[in-house]
């Protein structure tokens, strides 16, 4: 349970106030995700998800929900955060900073269809069109620098194969320039939980905490990465296929993209691996139940090492 800082029905409706959406219904806490606590609230204004940030910067949080504003203005389907009377989007709730945005209808899926991987694939593209014209900047906090000084943080503490494995692909990422690539605000974990489908219809993109500026590509290399891949590390060519090809109706990649590719998959697999492998050796309190298989990206990136794509479609 992923509540870390309680809401009374007092405090909430005292908070609800400040904003223009009626009052309090009912809210009920969420369980799911591991970074803030979240809650549905239900107003006589419509249903909508409050956000406290446990633990990214105030200072970062403008962009990101600038972005979801930007995102969802432009008619793709995110949720509009909402603003108080006073025309602000951040607010202040129990000593957290808090957002409130809408709640969007629909479900995440385990084992997507072919139909939602297209859908997917369409979307990712639609989102770097649009944030194209998004003024705001945020480095990305798991970047090149990351990658490898978290590789290199965990060496003393992994076994002889961990240790060659991580290092062999550290020393091969230096070939890499993702900062040559064309450039643009990414969402940089649009994983299955992180998308809501009613049936095969695509009606929610959500948590962007991990967005910033990064390399298109690589956004598209995680998300495949992710929606395309079997249990074993294997690519499933026909969701892949299908994922590339609705990106690429939106936006085609250029040359230097598709030269690039081999060692954008992997270094979208490798920031994945490092950041499990991480937790799991350095589990924070409380954490146990929530750390992902480290394996399940070790294999993805092994793949990847030793079946370099010959195009973008395998
Ligand atoms: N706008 C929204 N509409 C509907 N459901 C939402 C929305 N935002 C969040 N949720 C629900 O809340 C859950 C947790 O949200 P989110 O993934 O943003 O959590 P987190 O703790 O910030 O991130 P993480 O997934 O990285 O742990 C989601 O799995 C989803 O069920
Ligand atoms: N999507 C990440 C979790 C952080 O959002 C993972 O699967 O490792």
């Amino acid at each position: 349970m992923s509540v870390f800082t309680k809401v009374s029905h007092d405090e909430l409706v005292e908070f609800l106030k400040q904003y223009p959406i009626g009052g309090l219904i009912g809210f009920q806490g969420i369980g799911e995700g591991v970074e803030n606590t979240n809650y549905f609230v239900d107003t006589h204004d419509g249903r909508w998800v409050l956000t406290l940030f446990e633990r990214l910067n105030y200072a970062d949080l403008p962009f990101f929900l600038g972005l979801m504003d930007h995102i969802a203005s432009r008619g793709l389907p995110g949720a509009m955060p909402a603003r108080t009377r006073g025309g602000d989007n951040l607010t202040t709730l129990n000593g957290k900073p808090a957002a409130l945005v809408r709640r969007l209808v629909g479900q995440s899926v385990l084992f997507p269809t072919l139909e939602q991987c297209v859908q997917v694939g369409r979307a990712l593209g639609d989102l770097h069109v649009a944030t194209a014209s998004y003024a705001g900047h945020c480095e990305n906090g798991r970047g090149a620098a990351w990658r490898a000084s978290t590789g290199q943080g965990l060496l003393a503490h992994v076994d002889a194969d961990t240790r060659a494995l991580i290092d062999d692909e550290l020393a091969a990422q230096t070939q890499l320039d993702l900062a040559a690539l064309p450039q643009g605000v990414i969402h940089a974990d649009l994983f299955r939980d992180n998308v809501l489908f009613v049936d095969d219809r695509l009606t929610g993109l959500i948590d962007f905490y991990y967005a910033c500026n990064d390399a298109l590509a690589y956004d598209l290399a995680i998300t495949l990465n992710d929606w395309c891949v079997e249990p074993d590390g294997v690519p499933n060519a026909e969701r892949w296929n299908a994922m590339l090809a609705a990106y690429s109706s939106r936006r085609s990649l250029n040359a230097a993209e598709r030269a690039a590719w081999p060692l954008v998959l992997r270094a979208a697999a490798l920031r994945f691996w490092l950041s499990r492998l991480w937790d799991w050796t350095f589990p924070r309190e409380g954490d146990v139940v929530h750390i992902k298989d480290p394996d399940a990206y070790r294999r993805i990136l092994v793949h990847h090492r030793d079946n370099p794509p010959r195009g973008l479609l395998i």
